[in-house]
């Protein structure tokens, strides 16, 4: 039997009465861990979209960030974010290093609020063993794992401890995942089924290409949403600069491209230009106020209006 699914460009959502006098009126702002922040969406924790300087800049605009977890001191990390009175989110990986980061971490006396366990398939035993280590190192840090696509995986990283999901397998920008090995799942139905699975938050990842697509994944039920390539070509991302022709580009990279790995070994991922965009806070403001408008057209005053909205399939 072949079932059929949906990404969020087969979808749209159903207005309902307004009731606010303003756009302005609509709350965007969502509670994640032990923390509230301004929007629910936040840059991939990858290395061609974050660095110490772009989380720094999230951060204090009140808005999640996570660090990516390459060629990273988590300690000096986590102690230059929170000299700075600043939350530290950092990634960690599933072998050695990143229990030697977790020793290192315990040894400074430092604890981060967030923890993101990465990997690309984290229902697996070695993420299972690192997401208990986790558990048992940090008590008081909020552990999110992923990714993951299934009701199932959904529920087993639940019970491994998990404080929150992480959702989306193959469908990144610059994911090549599904060309490579057959495996992905498209948004809507990932999201769907991972958040009607489990009592903790969902993140949905990857493949937001319109700003609405935020929207629809809050409908479907994700609490938050991290983006890579809508994060990508700014001043504030990571990636370098690359002029052509005298038009200017930035890189953007998977995390299992050759590029990143600096070997091609298991590659998942590639590597390739967008238009560069200058300064990310004009991007901000754009996708609070669509969010806003969102909020607007669901019928409510902030993000739980987005719990109740009727969703149709349009034919493409
Ligand atoms: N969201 C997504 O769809 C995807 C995201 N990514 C991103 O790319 C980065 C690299 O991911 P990942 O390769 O997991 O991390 P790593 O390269 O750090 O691999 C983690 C460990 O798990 C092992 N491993 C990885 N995949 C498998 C597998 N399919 N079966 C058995 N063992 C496996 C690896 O061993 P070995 O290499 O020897 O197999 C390695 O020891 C991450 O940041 C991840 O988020 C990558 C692909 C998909
Ligand atoms: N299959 C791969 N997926 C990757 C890789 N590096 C990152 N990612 C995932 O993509 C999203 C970002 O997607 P976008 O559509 O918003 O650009 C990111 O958060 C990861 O989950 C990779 O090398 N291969």
């Amino acid at each position: 039997m072949i079932s059929t699914e949906i990404n969020y460009g087969d979808v749209y959502l159903v207005p309902k009465k307004t009731v606010v006098d303003s756009r302005k009126e609509c709350d965007t702002s969502v509670a994640f861990g032990p923390r509230r922040f301004t929007m629910p969406v936040y840059p991939s924790n990858m290395k061609s979209v974050v660095n110490a300087a772009s989380c720094e800049y999230f951060a204090r605009l009140g808005w999640f960030y996570t660090m990516h977890r390459f060629n990273v001191s988590v300690v000096e990390f986590v102690a230059d974010m929170q000299q700075k009175g600043l939350f530290a989110s950092i990634s960690m990986g599933v072998n050695e290093d990143s229990y030697q980061q977790v020793s290192d971490l315990q040894a400074a006396g430092l604890t981060p609020e967030y923890i993101t366990l990465d990997v690309a398939n984290a229902w697996c035993v070695k993420a299972e063993r690192m997401i208990k280590h986790l558990k048992a190192s940090f008590p008081g840090s909020f552990i999110i794992g992923g990714n993951i696509a299934t009701a199932e995986a959904a529920r087993e990283l639940e019970a491994w401890g998990c404080d929150a999901i992480k959702a989306g397998i193959a469908g990144g920008r610059v994911c090549i995942t599904k060309n490579k090995t057959g495996f992905h799942r498209p948004m809507i139905s990932t999201v769907q089924d991972c958040a009607a699975a489990v009592s903790v938050p969902v993140i949905a990842d990857g493949g937001i290409v319109e700003h609405g697509d935020i929207a629809k994944a809050l409908v479907c039920g994700a609490t938050m949403v991290m983006a890579g390539s809508l994060f990508a070509g700014f001043d504030e991302s990571a990636g370098e600069i690359v002029e052509i022709s005298g038009k200017l580009y930035k890189e953007y990279f998977g995390s299992a491209s050759q590029f990143n790995k600096g070997a091609y070994v298991n590659v998942e991922g590639k590597k390739i230009l967008v238009e560069y965009k200058g300064r990310i806070d004009k991007l901000l403001l754009e996708l609070q106020e669509d969010l806003q408008s969102s909020v607007s057209y669901a019928g409510g005053r902030d993000l739980a209006a987005l719990r109740d909205v009727e969703m149709i399939r349009v034919p493409r």
